[in-house]
């Protein structure tokens, strides 16, 4: 007689080793945005430790070549295939490029690379606001044009990072750009990451009947990445301070990438799609806790806000 197996569960400290334990992506591709740093070569790192062929898709390919170069010195020769793609999000041509030269399914994208809070506001040649632009609109063209590959894939996942940040600021529908209230960095970066969790709560009613699961996640508060490097660690304090944030105890990369790699591969969560997850479990609903503020907006889950950003999001990458 067999014993019957406890279901595995994740949580804060569960590291990406321990959620890709057992798996095996063999056959499987693929794409990580923003893999030459941070919590995305972490990711790459574990899809492909268990046998996905990964394309690091980065703005700096010279940067990514090192990073696979590295990754593949340090990973096992059962390991899957690195690959490097150029995609810079601010630009349309090198997304639109990115997408036209993939062939063939995809069975998972991970929407990682972000930019946190530039101090001065600044615009794509295409005239939208630089963090909606890159951390929203971009992962929105690249996950369309790709959306016949991830259709073709049967079962594919789609993972968004979005961010506690998100408590900043809902999607501000008659200002998406700043052109008629003054730039706040912050509200800029919280409107971007609200925009990334709708994405996926859209793209999963939109991708339900192509086997498509989508999801956003919230890796945690991880250090070691250049996430920062607009800032000092004492200014992020203070506006956490200031937006009344908790400011979730610092996690190692391993740590902060295993919500994106869990929710990417991981079959204690087949199926599950349209959903906001941080700590390797789905996030609690946005509330007081000890003083501060945590959890997830109703407005980042809001399916009509979701599907107004869609609208809104097909018609800016036309
Ligand atoms: N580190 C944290 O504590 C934290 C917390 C919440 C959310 N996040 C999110 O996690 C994700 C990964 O962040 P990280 O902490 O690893 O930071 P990071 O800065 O190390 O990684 C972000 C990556 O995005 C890339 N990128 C930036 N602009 C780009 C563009 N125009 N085109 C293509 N790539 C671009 C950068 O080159 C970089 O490799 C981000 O989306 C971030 O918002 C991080």
């Amino acid at each position: 007689m067999s014993t019957p197996q406890t279901p595995r569960t994740f949580g804060a400290t569960s590291t990406t080793a321990e959620v890709i334990d057992g798996v095996d992506l063999h056959g499987r591709r693929a794409v990580v945005t923003g893999a030459s740093s941070g919590i995305g070569v972490e990711t790459a790192r574990a899809l492909a430790a268990a046998g996905a062929d990964v394309t690091l898709a980065v703005r700096d390919t010279d940067a990514g070549a090192r990073v696979a170069a590295r990754l593949e010195a340090e990973l096992p020769p059962t390991s899957g295939k690195l690959t490097v793609g150029r995609l810079d999000l601010s630009d349309r041509s090198t997304v639109a490029a990115f997408v036209t030269a993939w062939s063939g399914p995809l069975h998972i994208l991970v929407n990682n690379a972000g930019v946190m809070a530039p101090p001065e506001i600044s615009r794509t040649a295409d005239g939208r606001e630089w963090q909606f632009a890159v951390n929203h609109l971009g992962h929105f063209a690249l996950a369309t044009g790709l959306h016949p590959a991830l259709a073709a894939a049967n079962g594919a996942r789609v993972v968004s990072l979005s961010s506690i940040g998100h408590l900043f600021s809902p999607v501000v529908f008659d200002d998406l750009d700043y052109r008629y209230r003054p730039y706040d960095p912050w509200t800029s970066y919280g409107q971007s990451k609200s925009a990334t969790s709708l994405f996926a709560i859209g793209a999963a009613e939109r991708w339900a009947d192509d086997g498509i699961t989508t999801n956003a996640v919230m890796p945690g508060n991880v250090g070691a990445t250049s996430l920062g490097r607009n800032m000092d660690p004492q200014q992020v304090a203070a506006v956490i301070a200031a937006g009344e944030l908790a400011l979730p105890p610092e996690k190692s990369v391993e740590q902060g990438a295993a919500t994106s790699v869990l929710m990417a591969a991981s079959p204690t969560v087949e199926g599950v799609t349209g959903r906001y997850y941080e700590d390797c479990a789905e996030a609690k609903p946005v509330a007081e806790r000890a003083g501060a503020v945590t959890g997830v907006a109703p407005y980042a889950l809001d399916r009509d806000n979701a599907a107004r950003l869609w609208t809104v999001s097909e018609a800016f990458i036309r």
